[in-house]
């Protein structure tokens, strides 16, 4: 396995580089003929042309009025949101990826343990807690993305099953929750906990589904299907980073590759889940590698019809072993953020909602994200581990009252909308109060203030 101490700078040779036959102007005359693009046409977009370096600001204008444009062409000009909960029910985690400072090793919480750790593990009725302080403050969305932690099975027939193997924590990274201080129960009964009160819950990535199958044969379908039951209504396509299998056995050779990542969203979609897509660029792939993650997704769209949204997570570099090891200097520019957004817009005829990250890039980036494809400008969470730990500066959660400033600021109109974007609200910019309307406890009330 790859640590970051193996890898130095310019080190890295890809198979896969930005060259192309196609040109700048041949790819930007194809989208804006509305035709479907192919790899090396993105490409050509995303670099302004390969045949010579940098980002010419010209033509990346003409990308982004394009890709502006055809988001107003598609959905319209209204900005929307969701009024959501992140909780993340452990930091446990060994898989060592490289971009990630949020998980801690699992040795840390286990109950003899003397090392000093700032992760968490809640159990279900902690969870269920959580959940329950975020509708009283009118969220109707809880995401909930988690380490690995090596206790979690998903249901206690999994659990026998792991308990069953030789050696488990070697054979299939298990160990007993009486080895931990806090147990996390199983992956259906966190379901179960969070799945209160008419909250739409939106969890398991597919690294995490791949954890609930370890040690078995069983189709993702099926382990999605008994989530599904125990109450999970949609899936985040996170763990997908960069999904060409190069630039995965660098950042994170202990996860599952590109085939499976498929696998698992196929699997979601089949258990009747829609899900979401994303890709974390900006660390050391470049943008033939980027090209190729669309094309990934447009396929797997084909197929599906299941993914509701695309979310770009622009790389956080601070605190993480890539950047600490000075594999990568820092992450992507804001021109490479504005043109991925761009391109997914142009690249992706198949996916409606393209989001702008206000975690990720900030108030103003993200607005400016906004005019250069996206529509969507992710959640209000209320609270955020992941980018934090990364050592991102852009703080944990946004208010309606937030979201009518930030967005009237741009002069779109604004609405609230389930996960699924089956349902909308406008928020009428009147001066307020202003708070969700859409949910089960969302009757308007600034809560969220
Ligand atoms: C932290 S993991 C949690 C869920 C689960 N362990 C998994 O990997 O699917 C969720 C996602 O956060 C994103 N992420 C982690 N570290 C990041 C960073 N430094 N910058 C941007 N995104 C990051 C990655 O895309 C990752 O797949
Ligand atoms: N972009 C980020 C998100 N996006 C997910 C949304 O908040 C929402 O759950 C999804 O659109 C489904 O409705 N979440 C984060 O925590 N951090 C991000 O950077
Ligand atoms: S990205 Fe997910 S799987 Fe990878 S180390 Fe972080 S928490 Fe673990």
């Amino acid at each position: 396995m790859t640590t970051a101490a193996d890898l130095d700078d310019g080190a890295l040779e890809f198979e896969h580089v930005p060259e192309s036959d196609q040109s700048f102007e041949n790819a930007l005359a194809k989208a804006a003929d509305g035709k479907r693009l192919s790899v090396d046409d993105a490409v050509e977009l995303l670099t302004t042309g390969t045949e010579s370096s940098g980002i010419d600001p010209a033509r990346k204008e003409r990308v982004l009025e394009l890709a502006d444009r055809r988001r107003a062409e598609e959905v319209g000009d209204t900005v929307t949101f969701v009024a959501n909960l992140n909780n993340n029910v452990t930091t446990a985690c060994n898989t060592g990826c490289l971009f990630c400072n949020f998980k801690n090793p699992d040795d840390a919480f286990e109950v003899d343990a003397d090392v000093e750790h700032s992760g968490f593990t809640k159990t279900p009725a902690e969870s269920r807690e959580a959940v329950r302080d975020g509708l009283e403050r009118g969220i109707y969305e809880v995401t909930s993305v988690s380490g690995l932690h090596p206790a979690f099975a998903l249901d206690q027939d999994h659990r026998e099953i792991l308990e069953n193997y030789d050696d488990p924590a070697r054979t299939v990274n298990y160990k007993p929750p009486e080895r931990y201080e806090t147990d996390p129960g199983t992956y259906v009964e966190q379901m179960e906990a969070m799945s209160v009160g008419g909250v739409h819950l939106h969890s398991m990535t597919p690294e995490e589904a791949y954890h609930a199958r370890r040690g078995t044969e069983r189709s993702y379908e099926s382990i999605y299907g008994r989530l599904r039951e125990a109450g999970l209504d949609s899936a985040p396509g996170t763990a997908a980073e960069i999904l060409v299998d190069e630039v995965r056995e660098v950042i994170c050779p202990g996860k599952m590759d590109t085939g499976e990542w498929v696998d698992a969203m196929e699997g979601a979609a089949a258990a009747g889940l829609p899900v979401t897509s994303t890709m974390m660029y900006g660390h050391v792939e470049n943008e033939m590698h980027r090209a190729k993650h669309l094309k990934v997704i447009r396929d797997l769209q084909d197929r599906t019809g299941a993914i509701t949204e695309f979310v770009p997570l622009s790389f956080i570099h601070q605190n993480t072993p890539l950047y600490e090891a000075g594999v990568v200097d820092g992450g992507a520019s804001r021109d490479e953020d504005e043109l991925l957004v761009a391109v997914a817009r142009l690249f992706l005829d198949n996916v409606e909602h393209i989001q702008s990250s206000w975690v990720k890039s900030g108030d103003e980036h993200g607005l400016k994200l906004l005019n250069c494809g996206a529509d969507d400008f992710m959640g209000t969470i209320l609270s955020e581990e992941i980018t934090k730990r990364a050592g991102g500066e852009y703080g944990e959660f946004r208010s309606v009252a937030d979201y009518v400033e930030m967005v009237g600021a741009i002069g779109r109109p604004l609405a609230e909308r389930s996960t699924d974007y089956e349902e909308t609200r406008r928020v009428e910019m009147d001066g307020g109060p202003y708070g969700p309307k859409l949910g089960p406890k969302a009757d308007g009330t600034p809560l969220l203030d």
